[in-house]
């Protein structure tokens, strides 16, 4: 048996091999099956005879949860006493309920900053395009109509940014990131709404306005709020009727903060007039009707889907299970974990 720690890593890497190579030279970094099912997992754990039962960091992607679940109370309480960090490779950890882990004294970690300006690009890139109904004209362009149709496959014409108001829903990192991305476009005017107001260096110019305010005010509401309890369903029919006529719906967040049968009701009926969509509420099930729409310029959640930024994250992953194990400590704990002091009790675990 192996004296070195152990780090459970689920999920695959595409990058970063350096970084996880060096992990490897003081942890025994194990894996799981790709067949591996929740019930499976869950039963390892208890079983002394694997490592499992003696795992001390735990790294994960996204896609892992379709061979663990979610990271939830039933989860938390059955790992092993062993664990003392769960690092996520992502920005959003909605696939992690917090709380339970709070409870047990385990760290848990995201990937902040590194993918605000991949997932700022990716949402400047669909609400410019749903704004100028590009995703119309492509469909159109792809399925042979042109030159048949007319000029532009006979598309609607779109708008101009000029004299139009963007909303941004959650004024955070990646809103910042979008905000700086758009004011050279010319719009008119940038409002946001979040929980509470901004000191004004933070602002960056942007208005803070009340929710209602900013549902009545906002030509395009950028979505850009992490998914939790709070913010679930942010955006349902009811928020919806009090948006704008002919309103543009931009998400690179999370799909359940909108209630999607709501906005596609609101896009059958024209009161939301186009949606660039890279996330989905049951992603990857995507509802067919939504998909079909041609006023849907949609993506399949590749917001940081690229090299560079793909390759930091998972880089970040391994230096926080490293930080783990040379010091006790997660370089990028969660904020609703900052204030813990508990953390600071760790000892380095070799
Ligand atoms: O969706 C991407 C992320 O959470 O980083």
């Amino acid at each position: 048996m192996s004296g070195k720690p152990i780090v459970l890593k689920l999920g695959k890497n595409a990058f970063a091999e350096e970084a996880w190579k060096d992990l490897g030279r003081i942890a025994d970094v194990i894996t799981i099956p790709e067949t591996t099912t929740r019930e499976q997992f869950l039963q390892e754990l208890k079983d002394p005879q694997s490592k499992l039962s003696r795992v001390q960091v735990i790294t994960r992607t996204a896609r892992s949860v379709n061979n663990t679940g979610r990271f939830d109370e039933e989860l938390a309480l059955a790992l092993p006493s062993s664990v003392v960090a769960v690092c996520h490779t992502g920005a959003g950890y909605d696939q992690i309920d917090v709380e339970p882990f709070r409870k047990r004294h385990i760290q848990v970690a995201n990937v902040p900053d590194l993918v605000s300006n991949a997932t700022a690009d990716t949402h400047v890139f669909l609400l410019l395009g749903a704004l100028r109904n590009f995703s119309i004209g492509n469909r159109r362009l792809i399925e042979g109509k042109w030159p048949e149709s007319g000029p532009a496959c006979a598309s609607p014409f779109g708008y101009d940014p000029e004299g139009k108001t963007v909303g941004i829903l959650g004024l955070g990192r990646i809103g910042r990131c979008i905000l700086e991305r758009l004011k050279p476009f010319g719009f008119e005017n940038f409002i946001y709404h979040n929980r509470h107001q901004l000191p004004s260096e933070e602002e960056h110019g942007c208005e803070y306005v009340s929710f209602d305010e900013f549902l009545k005010r906002s030509d395009i509401v950028s979505v850009n709020v992490p998914l939790n309890s709070g913010t679930h369903h942010l955006i349902d029919a009811e928020t919806i009727e009090k948006m704008k006529d002919g309103v543009v719906v931009v998400n690179t967040a999370r799909g359940a903060v909108i209630d999607e049968q709501a906005m596609t009701d609101a896009l059958r009926s024209g009161k939301i007039r186009s949606a660039g969509l890279d996330v989905f509420e049951y992603e990857p099930k995507i509802s067919k009707e939504l998909l079909s729409m041609p006023q849907v310029l949609s993506l399949p959640h590749m917001g940081t889907h690229c090299v560079e930024t793909r390759n930091k994250m998972e880089e970040l992953v391994a230096h926080n299970a490293k930080n783990v194990l040379l010091t006790g400590k997660v370089l990028t704990i969660v904020p609703e974990l900052k204030n813990e002091t508990w953390p600071n009790d760790v000892k380095p675990l070799i």
